[in-house]
């Protein structure tokens, strides 16, 4: 089975848009965990434009399923995790001013510097899972780390997909069976969708979860709107 953790960095967008508490992210959270959802997923940046480094602290005792905190391990974020001990901690080497994640690790020029850092996440008890574009020496690369998981990054993936061109999974696929035959756990993420994630999941083997914010959010308002403006007309009547 392949769990689904919700990235709720979008929801946090919307609450601070007005500088209020709608929506409600906690809120949002045990409900999207009550709907079956798997796991939260949060990727706050220092700028703290959406997740604000509160939240993370906040979300602990609500997330009963999987718990996975996403970002560049830097000073503020290493403590940060260290001390929520979320489930997994996601690592992405994006850059400061990054509007989204862009890249993976270069697991080769890293190495030892993801070595430390992930023992130390380790040691705390908090599964680790690197963020890797889907090459074959890098997958390698990763094996070498001592991290748990990999986090595919997708969004070349998702852009090929939504052109037609379906052998763009095959990078994916083939990295998929190393990363398994050297032990490691496969996760995956970046711009998934309702569209893309069937075809992505039955050409992966043995894929543990995707972690889908941005589609997924856009997709709920999408599927809402009706009932929403529905609601309205009644009343206005
Ligand atoms: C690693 C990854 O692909 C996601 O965490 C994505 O970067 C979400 O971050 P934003 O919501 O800031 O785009
Ligand atoms: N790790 C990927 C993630 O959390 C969500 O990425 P996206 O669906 O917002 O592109």
């Amino acid at each position: 089975m392949t769990k689904l953790s919700v990235n709720i960095n979008k929801i946090a967008t919307l609450r601070n848009a007005r500088g209020g508490n709608v929506p409600n992210l906690l809120k949002m959270a045990e409900d999207i965990q009550k709907f079956g959802a798997q796991g939260i997923t949060i990727h706050p940046r220092p700028d703290e434009r959406h997740i604000r480094y509160q939240d993370a602290y906040d979300l602990k005792s609500i997330v009963t399923t999987e718990y996975n905190i996403e970002g560049n391990p830097m000073d503020n974020f290493t403590k940060m995790v260290l001390e929520i001990k979320p489930t997994q901690v996601t690592l992405v080497p994006d850059a400061v001013d990054a509007i989204t994640s862009n890249a993976g690790w270069d697991t080769v020029k890293h190495k030892d510097y993801l070595k430390e850092i992930i023992s130390e996440f380790k040691n705390n008890g908090i599964r680790t899972s690197i963020f890797v574009d889907p090459t074959l020496k890098m997958i390698e690369g990763a094996a070498e780390t001592g991290t748990d998981r990999i986090e595919l990054y997708t969004e070349e993936f998702a852009d090929q997909y939504a052109l037609g061109n379906k052998d763009a999974i095959k990078p994916y696929t083939e990295c998929a069976v190393l990363a398994s035959q050297l032990g490691l756990g496969i996760n995956a993420g970046h711009d998934l969708s309702l569209d893309n994630i069937q075809f992505f999941k039955e050409n992966i083997p043995n894929l543990l979860e995707v972690s889908i914010g941005h589609a997924l959010i856009s997709e709920a308002l999408y599927d809402g709107i009706e009932k929403v403006i529905a609601g309205y007309l009644q009343r206005l009547k």
